[in-house]
């Protein structure tokens, strides 16, 4: 039986001589695939892994006077012959995907994001302990209403430190900082940060001062004695900055191209910055999405820029400040033993009230990276959905 003609209009990848040619979405033509690309991703098991799927190849000793001998096309792939010898194989869903990929705009882990002000006091994302502990679709649920709001609550959780940490673990692995992994902590300065004080925090993010600070936080307040206050602040950055966008565009592109510098000394012997400034609000340079929120006015050290010109940068800070703080930004809440808070701490911002008495939280850090991985493996086989729920 004859094989199908080959339909361009299908977009498969087409053999041109003795070089391959894949249909580019951004050029909107069929491009040429650059012979280097095609050997340092060939996928035979002496190129990559078989098990661990890393790239065995030593990319920068493929030889410059390397050439194709030969391509030849069958139904499901193109085969190359090098000058050398070595023997290639490509499917065209490989080929197809690379040009997609190579377009350097698709994300994975994207959703469409909900932005909330104080009013989501009335209905604030919640899951069961029992459900995202008992199965993946409880999870899945938790994680998902993470993504869009920023923050999810789990009600029935056991109020103990061990059963906190078994419920983080379900996402990922607790991310070890000077602090400590999993933390549990109380107003005594065993660190030498005002997290372990009683006084009263403003809106911040975590980690400004690492150069990829935490993904998540949580925080369970296992108890409160003899004393009141401690209650909760959070903050979606991401509201803020839209609002900011929108009142005081100038104020918003100052705070995402001007650097500021971070540091924490909080215990002896550590001295801890980023490798490099940060701007506040950090972008995607492919998408020009607002990635992270970076601003903790406690750990903020110097700002990159000429000192006789700073003016300009604390007057648009002021705006950003403002408008966290302004009554409609401010979700305060109190946490009781029982409710874990889990937020992202790339977007919404988190404070404290004053309090007194002895008040105990426990919680931890999770990677964004180790975070993101877990949710999409909670959508394997529903990139659709996944997609569908990207940011556009
Ligand atoms: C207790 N816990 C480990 C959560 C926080 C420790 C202090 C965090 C520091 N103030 C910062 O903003 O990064
Ligand atoms: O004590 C709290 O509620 C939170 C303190 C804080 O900001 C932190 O631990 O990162
Ligand atoms: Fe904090």
């Amino acid at each position: 039986m004859t094989t199908p003609p080959r339909n361009p209009a299908l977009k498969h990848p087409v053999v041109h001589g003795n070089s391959i040619m894949v249909y580019s979405d951004k050029a909107n033509k069929f491009v040429n695939v650059p012979k280097i690309w095609l050997r340092d991703n060939c996928q035979c098991s002496s190129c990559v892994h078989e098990v661990t799927k890393q790239r065995l190849l030593d990319t920068f000793r493929i030889s410059h006077s390397l050439f194709i001998k030969s391509c030849i096309e069958d139904d499901h792939g193109i085969q190359v012959s090098w000058s050398d010898g070595h023997e290639s194989y490509y499917t065209n869903e490989f080929l197809a995907k690379s040009a997609l990929k190579n377009k350097g705009v698709v994300r994975q882990g994207l959703t469409k994001v909900s932005l909330w002000s104080n009013s989501i006091k009335h209905n604030p994302p919640v899951v069961d302990y029992g459900a995202v502990m008992k199965s993946d679709e409880g999870l899945k649920e938790w994680l998902s209403k993470i993504r869009k709001y920023g923050f999810c609550y789990v009600d029935g959780t056991p109020a103990t430190p061990q059963d906190t940490q078994k419920l983080l673990e379900r996402i990922s692995f607790i991310r070890n900082t000077h602090y400590g992994a999993f933390y549990d902590f109380t107003s005594d300065l065993s660190s030498k940060d005002t997290a372990y004080t009683s006084i009263a925090l403003d809106a911040h993010t975590d980690t400004t001062y690492f150069s990829d600070p935490a993904g998540l936080q949580a925080f369970h307040i296992i108890s409160h004695t003899d004393g009141s206050g401690g209650a909760s602040l959070l903050v979606d950055g991401f509201q803020a900055a839209l609002d900011l966008s929108r009142h005081y565009p100038e104020a918003y592109d100052l705070l995402s191209t001007v650097n500021v510098h971070s540091h924490a000394s909080g215990n002896d012997g550590i001295s801890i910055q980023p490798y490099r400034a940060f701007p506040v609000l950090l972008h995607d340079p492919n998408t020009h999405h607002l990635v992270q929120v970076r601003w903790n006015s406690s750990d903020r050290a110097a700002v990159d820029m000429p000192l006789e010109e700073v003016q300009r940068w604390y007057d648009a800070a002021e705006k950003w400040s403002n408008l966290l703080r302004a009554p409609e930004s401010e979700y305060w809440c109190q946490l009781m033993p029982g409710r874990v808070l889990v937020f992202d701490n790339w977007r919404v911002l988190h404070g404290r009230s004053a309090f007194t008495g002895k008040r105990r939280v426990c919680g931890g850090y999770i990677n964004r990276d180790d975070y993101i991985s877990k949710f999409k493996m909670l959508y394997l086989g529903q990139e659709e959905v996944l997609k569908s729920l990207a940011v556009a």
